[in-house]
């Protein structure tokens, strides 16, 4: 099972430069065995061109390596904090993926304001507030784990609908059933941040996309008399 599990987790991290979301060995993803508890997740710092399945490392949910020649990635124990609380998420895509960092970077909620936006986010995608000094002397990166959870507990807001988050200053986090669909969802965020940007430029009074379509798109997809996939 886990071997199946690294050459996914494999697979998602290779589709990330491939799909023009990270630089360098910027990013990674992430996959969970909910039968062991124990998740699978890419090598810190090792080049994407040379990385192997087998280089993948495997962690319990309290952070612990369990198998592994390479460190974790940084981000682990974001992962684990998220995968912890959300029994819902099979797997997580972490990235500095341009047009999303941007939206990051400027603190800006990313509003609905397509139909793009509206089959794969019920809504905008919310930014989570920087940390305090306190959380980064707990630790950065559990407790930007914490932090995303906050955003979504505060804002009443389901994270299977909403599978993404933008972090202050940093980037975007996904997240879905399995990994392949965490990487799409972080596809899918990379193109409505870019397009956003540019609809506010082209319209400052544009509107967001009128609830009967948000509706309309995200049900047709994932709700009640789900249109795609009908016999
Ligand atoms: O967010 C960050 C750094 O700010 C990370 O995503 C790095 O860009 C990749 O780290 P590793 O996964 O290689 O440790």
């Amino acid at each position: 099972m886990l071997e199946q599990l690294k050459e996914e987790v494999f697979n998602a991290n290779l589709d990330l430069p491939k799909q023009g979301l990270v630089k360098y060995t910027w990013g990674n993803a992430s996959a969970i065995d909910r039968e062991s508890g124990l998740f699978v997740i890419k090598p810190s710092g090792i080049d994407y061109e040379t990385m192997k399945p087998s280089d993948m490392v495997v962690i319990d949910l309290d952070g612990n390596v369990v198998e592994g020649d390479f460190r974790p990635s940084s981000d682990t124990a974001t992962h684990a904090v998220l995968y912890k609380h959300y029994q819902e998420i099979g797997g997580i895509v972490h990235t500095h993926s341009t047009w999303a960092t941007i939206w990051a970077q400027a603190g800006l909620d990313l509003p609905a304001m397509g139909t793009t936006h509206a089959d794969t986010f019920y809504g905008s995608i919310p930014c989570a507030r920087y940390l305090t000094q306190e959380e980064i002397d707990r630790g950065y990166e559990a407790e930007t784990g914490n932090v995303i959870i906050e955003t979504f507990e505060e804002r009443g807001l389901d994270i299977l609908a909403i599978p993404g988050v933008l972090l202050h200053g940093h980037g975007p986090f996904t997240w879905g059933k399995d990994v392949h669909s965490a990487v799409m969802n972080s596809v899918v965020l990379d193109e409505v941040a870019k397009m956003n940007l540019f609809t506010r430029e082209l319209n400052r009074f544009s509107e967001e996309l009128p609830q009967r379509i948000l509706d309309k798109h995200y049900l047709r997809k994932h709700g009640k008399n789900a249109y795609y996939g009908q016999k």
